[in-house]
C-alpha cells in the first residue's frame, strides 16, 4: 500500500490485515520519525472507517500553501504509536493462534472458553430460563438480561462496521458460528459480553464470594484468551471491557419491570 494513500486509523499502512506484528513496519517507523505539529496544522487521523487518504495528500502537498509545515498531529503520532505497540505485542501474545504455536496444546480449552463466552449458548440459555421461570422476579431479571445480551450484539455490529479494523493476520478464521461483522475485530465482542455480564451477575444473583471471584475471573480469562488465540489484538479487548462496562449502564438506566414496561409484563403474566 502507498505509504499514507487509504489508510485506517487502526490499520497502520504495511501491516496487511492489520497483522504484521515485526517491529519495525512502517506505522512505527513513521511515527519515530517526526516531530508532530499542533491540531490546526496537521490533517488529523480520519474518522472511524476505512481511512480517506487524507494524510497522504498532506503529505503530498497538494492541500497546503508552499512552505507550510504540514506533519502528523502529536495525537496521530501518539495513536500510531500506540497502534504499532500493540500490534508487536499482541502477535507475541498470540501463542494459541495455531496448533503449532508456542503455546498450541491448549488452543482447545482456550476454545472452550470462547465458546463460553459466545452470544449463542448466551441467548439461548437466557431463552431456555425465560421458558421455565416461574417466578416473577427470575423473569424479569431474565427479560433484561436478555435485553442486554441483544444490546450488546447491535452496539458491537454497528462499532465493528464503522471501525472495520480486521482481525490479526495470525488469527485462524475458525471461529463458532459469526457473523458478517465478526471478520472484524475491533472491539473484541466477547470482551464487551464478559464484561457485561460479569456486571450484571454481580448485581443480580446473590452469590457466595468465591462464586462471584470465578465470575470476575472467567471474564478476565475470556479478554485474555482473544489475545492468546490470536483473534484480537490487546486494544480490541481493553475497549471491548470498558465498552462492556459501560453497555451494563445503560441496561441500568433502561431496566424493564412491570414498572417500567407494564404492557410487556402484562402480555408475559397472562
Ligand atoms: C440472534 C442473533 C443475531 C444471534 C447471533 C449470535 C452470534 C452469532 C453472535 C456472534 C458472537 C461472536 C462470534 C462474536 C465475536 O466475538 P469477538 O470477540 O471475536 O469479537
Amino acid at each position: 500500500m502507498r505509504a499514507g494513500a487509504h489508510m485506517h486509523p487502526l490499520q497502520p499502512a504495511g501491516a496487511p490485515g492489520g497483522g504484521s506484528g515485526a517491529p519495525g513496519h512502517s506505522l512505527g517507523r513513521r511515527g519515530r520519525g517526526h516531530g508532530c505539529s499542533g491540531p490546526s496544522l496537521a490533517k488529523p487521523v480520519s474518522g472511524l472507517g476505512a481511512g480517506t487518504g487524507g494524510e497522504g495528500r498532506a503529505r503530498r502537498g497538494a492541500v497546503h500553501p508552499p512552505g507550510e509545515f504540514r506533519g502528523p498531529s502529536c495525537a496521530a503520532v501518539a495513536l500510531r504509536s500506540l497502534l504499532a505497540a500493540d500490534l508487536r505485542f499482541s502477535r507475541q501474545l498470540g501463542v494459541c493462534a495455531g496448533e503449532r504455536s508456542a503455546w498450541g496444546s491448549a488452543r482447545p480449552l482456550l476454545r472452550l472458553l470462547e465458546v463460553s463466552g459466545h452470544g449463542v449458548p448466551w441467548l439461548a440459555g437466557t431463552l431456555y430460563g425465560l421458558g421455565r421461570s416461574e417466578s416473577p422476579a427470575g423473569r424479569e431479571v431474565l427479560l433484561n438480561l436478555l435485553f442486554a445480551l441483544l444490546l450488546d450484539l447491535v452496539l458491537v455490529a454497528v462499532v465493528k462496521g464503522l471501525v472495520r479494523r480486521r482481525r490479526p493476520t495470525h488469527n485462524k478464521m475458525d471461529m463458532f458460528v459469526t457473523i458478517s461483522v465478526d471478520k472484524y475485530s475491533f472491539p473484541s465482542g466477547h470482551a464487551t459480553r464478559a464484561a457485561m455480564v460479569c456486571r450484571f451477575v454481580l448485581h443480580h444473583l446473590v452469590l457466595a464470594i468465591p462464586l462471584r471471584v470465578l465470575v470476575v475471573l472467567w471474564a478476565i480469562i475470556v479478554g485474555i484468551s482473544r489475545v492468546m488465540l490470536g483473534r484480537h489484538n490487546v486494544t480490541d479487548v481493553a475497549f471491548g471491557f470498558i465498552m462492556g462496562y459501560m453497555q451494563y449502564n445503560v441496561v441500568k438506566y433502561f431496566w424493564l419491570s412491570p414498572l417500567s414496561a407494564p404492557a410487556l409484563f402484562a402480555v408475559w403474566n397472562q
